[in-house]
């Protein structure tokens, strides 16, 4: 299947000269995100995750059904303010601002082989922090998989040679 002519461009949003990428015409179709969601099932496979996690909140949309398929657990990572237990946090810049994410304390158990979805990687901030996160409980990032890739903005660079996977490239 050619899911890339599944997802909408959206110039100018939700910036003046941002191509936003969205998703939510591959989420409305069902061939085509049981098809999405099949691709990155069998990479959490050859990768052998024992767990997903996923950035709030498109990082769920893709995280969630891949987790559910494999019947292993789910660990969100999520904007400050947002979990309600003890959290450990990390900063990080985006292509069109900065925050903050978090995930609980006890999330990972340490030596877990940990999958992080998201929708897209673009500078790789969130992906990187998330990276952090799932690092500081101990866990080990075994892959990480993305909708889409934005080439031009590079952020495999700051991944290092963590395993990456992505189904579009723009
Ligand atoms: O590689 P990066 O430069 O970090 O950009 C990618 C991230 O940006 C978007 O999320 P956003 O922060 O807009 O949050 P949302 O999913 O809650 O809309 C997207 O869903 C990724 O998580
Ligand atoms: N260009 C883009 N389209 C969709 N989501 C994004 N997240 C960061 N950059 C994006």
């Amino acid at each position: 299947m050619d899911l890339k002519q599944y997802v909408t461009t959206v110039e100018n949003w939700p910036k003046e000269g941002i191509i936003f990428r969205d998703i939510t015409t591959i989420m409305d179709n069902g061939a085509a995100y049981k098809y999405a969601t099949d691709q990155i099932v069998e990479y959490a496979k050859e990768v052998g995750a024992e767990i997903v996690v996923g950035p709030e909140a498109r990082g769920f949309i893709i995280g969630c059904p891949v987790a559910y398929a494999l019947e292993i657990g789910f660990a969100p990572v999520r904007k400050p303010g947002k979990l309600p237990r003890e959290v450990i946090s990390a900063d990080y810049g985006l292509e069109y601002g900065k925050d903050t994410l978090t995930m609980h304390h006890d999330a990972i158990k340490p030596g877990q082989k940990v999958l992080i979805c998201d929708d897209l990687l673009a500078t790789g901030g969130t992906v990187e922090a998330t990276v952090r996160l799932v690092e500081q409980l101990g866990g080990q990032v075994v892959g990480c998989a993305f909708l889409i890739e934005l080439l031009e903005l590079n952020g495999r660079a700051k991944l290092g040679d963590l395993n990456i996977k992505t189904l579009i490239q723009y």
